[in-house]
C-alpha cells in the first residue's frame, strides 16, 4: 500500500513537471542552466579518452570545440561570426574578448582560431571531468588570488606561445560580468602580448540581455554576434606602453558592443557609464 501511495506521489510530480516549466519562467531558467552543464559535464566524459589519446596537448582544442558546436542549436542561439578575416593567418597572437557569463563558452567555440588556449582560473581545475578536459586541452590555470603566480606564468606563457606556436584566449574583465557593459580590463593579457610581441586581436560577444539574463532568471531563443576586431601590433612596445594599448583596446571593445547592443536590442536602455 505505501508503496503504491509513494509511485502514486511521484508520477503526480512528475506529471507537474511539465506544468510548472510551461508556467514558471524560473523553474525554465534552473532547468536550462542545469542542463547546459550537465551536458557539458557529460561531452567533457566523451571528450577525455578521444583527447586523452595524445595527452596534454593544444591540439585537443579542436575536439573540444568540435563537441561544443551543436550546443547552441539546443537553445536556439543563433551566433553569427563578423571580422574573421581579421585573424593573422600564421602567427601567436592574444585574444582578448568581454566576459558575460558561462554561456561565453558557446561563442568561444564558434570562433576559437587552431592552436589558441584560454587563460582560466584554477578553480576549473577542480570540476571533475570538465576540469581534466581543460587540463587535457592545454588550458592555462592561474590562481587569481597569488599575482605573483598569475604574472609568472603568463612570463612562461609568452614563451610557450613563441616556442610552441601557440596562441592565448584572454578574458581581460578577470571575471563575469552581468551589468551589460564592460568592467575595467587587467593588464595580463596586454603584458603577454607585449612580452611576447605579438598583436592583440580584441573579440566583442554581444549582449545576451534581450535573450538572457541571471538576474532575471529569463533564458529565451535569440541571436548573438561575435565580431573579431582589428589587430593591434605591439611590436617595439615596452611595458611602458601597456596601460595606454589596455585603454585603446578597451574603448574599441566597448565601441563595437555598444554598436552591437544598439543593433540587436534597439529598444534597451544604454547601460550605466562606468
Ligand atoms: C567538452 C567539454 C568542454 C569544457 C570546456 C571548458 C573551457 C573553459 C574555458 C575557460 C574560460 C574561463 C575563463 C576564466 O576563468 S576568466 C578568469 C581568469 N582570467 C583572468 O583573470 C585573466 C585576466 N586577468 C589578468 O590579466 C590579471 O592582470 C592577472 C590575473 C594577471 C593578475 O591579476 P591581479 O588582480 O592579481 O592583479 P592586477 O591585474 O591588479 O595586476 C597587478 C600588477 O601586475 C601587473 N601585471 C599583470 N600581468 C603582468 C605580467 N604578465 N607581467 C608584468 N606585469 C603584470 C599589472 O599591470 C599590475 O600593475 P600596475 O599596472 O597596477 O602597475
Ligand atoms: C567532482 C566535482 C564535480 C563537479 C562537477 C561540476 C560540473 C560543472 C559542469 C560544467 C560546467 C561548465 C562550465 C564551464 C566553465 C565556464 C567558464 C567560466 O565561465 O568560468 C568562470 C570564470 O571565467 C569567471 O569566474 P568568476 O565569475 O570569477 O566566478
Amino acid at each position: 500500500m505505501e508503496v503504491t501511495v509513494g509511485t502514486a506521489a511521484l508520477a503526480l510530480a512528475l506529471l507537474a513537471l511539465p506544468v510548472l516549466y510551461e508556467r514558471s519562467g524560473s523553474f525554465r531558467f534552473f532547468c536550462k542552466m542545469g542542463f547546459y552543464n550537465g551536458w557539458i559535464l557529460l561531452l567533457a566524459l566523451v571528450a577525455i579518452p578521444l583527447c586523452a589519446l595524445r595527452g596534454r596537448d593544444v591540439e585537443n582544442m579542436k575536439i573540444i570545440r568540435g563537441l561544443m558546436q551543436h550546443v547552441k542549436h539546443l537553445y536556439g542561439i543563433r551566433m553569427a561570426v563578423r571580422g574573421a578575416q581579421h585573424f593573422p593567418p600564421r602567427q601567436p597572437y592574444v585574444v582578448v574578448s568581454n566576459h558575460q557569463s558561462s554561456l561565453d563558452l558557446l561563442g568561444m567555440m564558434e570562433v576559437l582560431p587552431d592552436r589558441c588556449v584560454p587563460i582560466a582560473k584554477r578553480e576549473l581545475l577542480y570540476m571533475g571531468a570538465v576540469g581534466v578536459v581543460c587540463w587535457l586541452g592545454g588550458i592555462i590555470f592561474i590562481d587569481r588570488k597569488r599575482t605573483h603566480d598569475a604574472i609568472s606564468v603568463m612570463a612562461e606563457a609568452a614563451h610557450t606561445m613563441l616556442s610552441q606556436d601557440v596562441r592565448v584566449w584572454v578574458f581581460p574583465e578577470g571575471t563575469r560580468n552581468h551589468s551589460g557593459s564592460m568592467l575595467p580590463f587587467k593588464r595580463g593579457a596586454f603584458h603577454l602580448a607585449v612580452q611576447a610581441q605579438v598583436p592583440v586581436v580584441p573579440i566583442v560577444i554581444s549582449s545576451y540581455q534581450h535573450f538572457y539574463s541571471k538576474q532575471e532568471r529569463r533564458f529565451t531563443a535569440g541571436q548573438c554576434v561575435i565580431q573579431v576586431l582589428p589587430p593591434l601590433p605591439t611590436r617595439g612596445l615596452g611595458p611602458a606602453d601597456v596601460p595606454a594599448l589596455t585603454e585603446r583596446v578597451r574603448a574599441a571593445m566597448l565601441e563595437a558592443f555598444e554598436a552591437l547592443s544598439a543593433e540587436l536590442c534597439p529598444t534597451a536602455p544604454p547601460p550605466a557609464p562606468q
